[in-house]
């Protein structure tokens, strides 16, 4: 069976810590190299108590074999490292040492320096020179210095320093999970939407990843020549049944599809999802089964499936495979979700790619369908809204491909969350299934047929829809907007529901209003989106988004994210610091595509 652990076909990336010191001997580097070395272990263990890999182990950190004193040090640092598959680089130091004869010089690894504050030795104006050593050479770094001085024999990590290091590291490993990874796309443009005209120098330049491209007749190979594992097909469609509850059609009665070509429906959408996941990952039982080729795979960590048309005017629709696959559970068992777009939007895929190894939860694919002011909810159902929803609301709403983790009935202290795979349980991953109804698609739009998930997010999650868009002369801008998931009352739900196509799963978003630019009022949100896509993540995670999209030299066009939480390279603020905005356009600009 194929699993997560083949979604990632070489090793996973670890974070090398560099401790930098004075290399002056006869006193000074021997005073120094204890409370160094302790400098860099105690960042090892942050990271390995508080980091995780996307199969839930434990992220592995590697240290220099010897403080870096200067240039040779430096060097054997970075072969270690090369050696040991590092991909985020961290220079920590209690003290004064040489700028450019210590730094990390190897451009495409996210790269950090913590400058100890204490005043016995100066670590804060080492991070001074190294981080203008930095910029002047091109390699943006991190600057990570407590508020507070220490004392010299503290070896406590203060909080501050600690919430640096952590999202430092978090997004810099996202940027090392992606290189060299493929996003896959299965099929081609659907009805037209731009973010599906797949664009492989975005995801090469930016993102250092390949692109593949199917064509979706693949897919009809498999299945007519039984290209899939028969054993887990068998399972997989037995349990469909037992947990997959079908819903009402809500088809005109004269339109409906037969209870055999129902039956005939769900054998399809099973099938196309073992396919889809087996052309992303492989699968060493199609080996077994003499099809070597095919069990290999792709390397893919993203994918994308077009449907709509070409597919969905003749076959089931692609919703069944994009829910299953986003989820965190199936008839495997709990497991880490595959990232699949829908309508195959490449770019909104790369923003779900982003949230989901951020945070390791699953991500809901949503269109942003429908602004909804408090007059004209009060106006259609006679409701005052009140609230998070006070000020109105977004309509999340696509034909189905949203994670089934986004009902929304996974808890922590009797909260609604979107948990990481390995805390989930039996009985949560069950809860999520009893919500939602597989209801049989809406054949005016298509005519092939299939079932589209049908459920509504429960209210009360801290969440944040993000979105990549491509400008002719910019390229990739990303934008970002936290809030909140909204319970409505029932008959408010339904009335605005009954509105649009009932059969596709729902999600009442209210983003936080900052009363300035694009969070004025909810309509300007609206009104600033991008493109018909958002991908949306459980938890407030906008900062680590941006200091991922500084990492990746995407400038941030609209966000909502305090300025305290704001963390990007030391040289950002060389390019202006009184608009953030435009010294991060200017700022990404300059330094270009990481992988370019
Ligand atoms: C069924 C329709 O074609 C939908 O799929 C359409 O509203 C979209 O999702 C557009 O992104
Ligand atoms: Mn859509």
């Amino acid at each position: 069976m194929a699993d997560i652990s083949t979604r990632y076909q070489s090793a996973f990336p670890k974070i090398g810590i560099r401790p930098a010191i004075d290399g002056r001997r006869k006193g000074i580097r021997e005073s120094l190299e204890e409370q160094t070395m302790e400098m860099a272990r105690s960042v090892a263990r942050l990271f390995a108590e508080n980091l995780r890999y996307p199969n839930g182990e434990p992220v592995e950190c590697v240290i220099a074999d010897t403080c870096i004193g200067g240039v040779a040090e430096a060097a054997a640092c970075g072969e270690k490292f090369s050696r040991e598959g590092v991909g985020v680089s961290i220079t920590v130091t209690p003290c004064w040492c040489y700028g450019t004869e210590t730094i990390d010089m190897d451009p495409s690894i996210p790269k950090a320096v913590w400058g100890f504050n204490g005043t016995e030795r100066p670590g804060a104006v080492y991070l001074a020179a190294v981080l203008s050593g930095y910029a002047q050479k091109g390699l943006p770094a991190f600057g990570i210095y407590g508020n507070e001085v220490q004392d010299s024999g503290d070896t406590t990590i203060p909080n501050d320093v600690r919430d640096k290091l952590l999202g430092f590291a978090r997004a810099g490993l996202v940027v090392a999970l992606m290189k060299g990874k493929t996003y896959l796309s299965m099929g081609s443009v659907s009805m037209g939407i731009a973010g599906s005209i797949v664009n492989d120098a975005f995801f090469q330049d930016y993102l250092g990843m390949r692109t593949d491209y199917i064509d979706m007749s693949e897919f009809v190979r498999r299945m007519d020549q039984g290209i899939y594992d028969p054993a887990e097909y068998e399972r997989a469609l037995s349990w469909v049944k037992e947990n997959c509850s079908e819903g009402a059609d809500n088809n005109p009665p004269a339109l409906q599809s037969t209870r055999e070509q129902k039956d005939k429906d769900w054998e399809t959408v099973v099938k196309m999802t073992l396919i889809a996941r087996d052309l992303m990952i492989g699968n060493p039982r199609l080996d077994e089964l003499g099809y070597g080729e095919e069990a290999l795979g792709r390397n893919a960590i993203a994918s994308g499936f077009q449907g709509q048309r070409a597919w969905t005017d003749h076959f089931p629709n692609g919703d069944f495979l994009e829910a299953m696959l986003n989820s965190s559970f199936d008839w495997n068992g709990i497991r880490a979700p595959y990232i699949v777009a829908t309508e195959n939007d490449s770019l909104n895929g790369a923003v779900m790619l982003f949230g989901n190894l951020l945070t390791n939860t699953a991500q809901i694919f949503a269109d942003v369908r429908t602004f909804w002011s408090p007059d004209s909810v009060e106006r259609v159902t006679g409701h005052r809204l009140s609230g998070h929803a006070e000020n109105g609301i977004l309509h999340l709403i696509n034909s189905g491909p949203a994670t089934l983790d986004g009902t929304g009935q996974q808890e922590q202290d009797g909260k609604p969350v979107m948990k990481s795979f390995w805390d989930i349980s039996e009985e949560e991953a069950q809860k999520c299934l009893d919500a939602t109804s597989w209801r049989p698609a809406s054949l005016e739009y298509f005519r092939g047929g299939g079932y589209s998930s049908d459920y509504l997010t429960r209210g009360g999650m801290p969440m944040t829809m993000s979105r990549i868009n491509l400008v002719k002369g910019i390229g990739p801008v990303l934008q970002i907007a936290e809030g909140y998931s909204v319970d409505l009352p029932e008959h408010v739900h339904d009335t605005l529901d009954k509105r649009t196509d009932p059969t596709w799963p729902t999600t009442w978003f209210a983003p936080t209003l900052t009363g300035s630019g694009a969070f004025r009022t909810v309509y300007d949100v609206m009104d600033n989106w991008g493109a018909n896509h958002g991908s949306i993540s459980y938890g407030h995670i906008g900062a680590d988004l941006i200091t991922l999209a500084s990492m990746l030299r995407i400038p941030v066009n609209m966000h909502n994210v305090p300025a305290e939480r704001i963390f990007r390279p030391r040289a950002w603020s060389l390019f202006g610091t009184d608009n953030p905005e435009s010294a991060d356009y200017r700022a990404c600009t300059n330094f270009g595509p990481l992988y370019n």
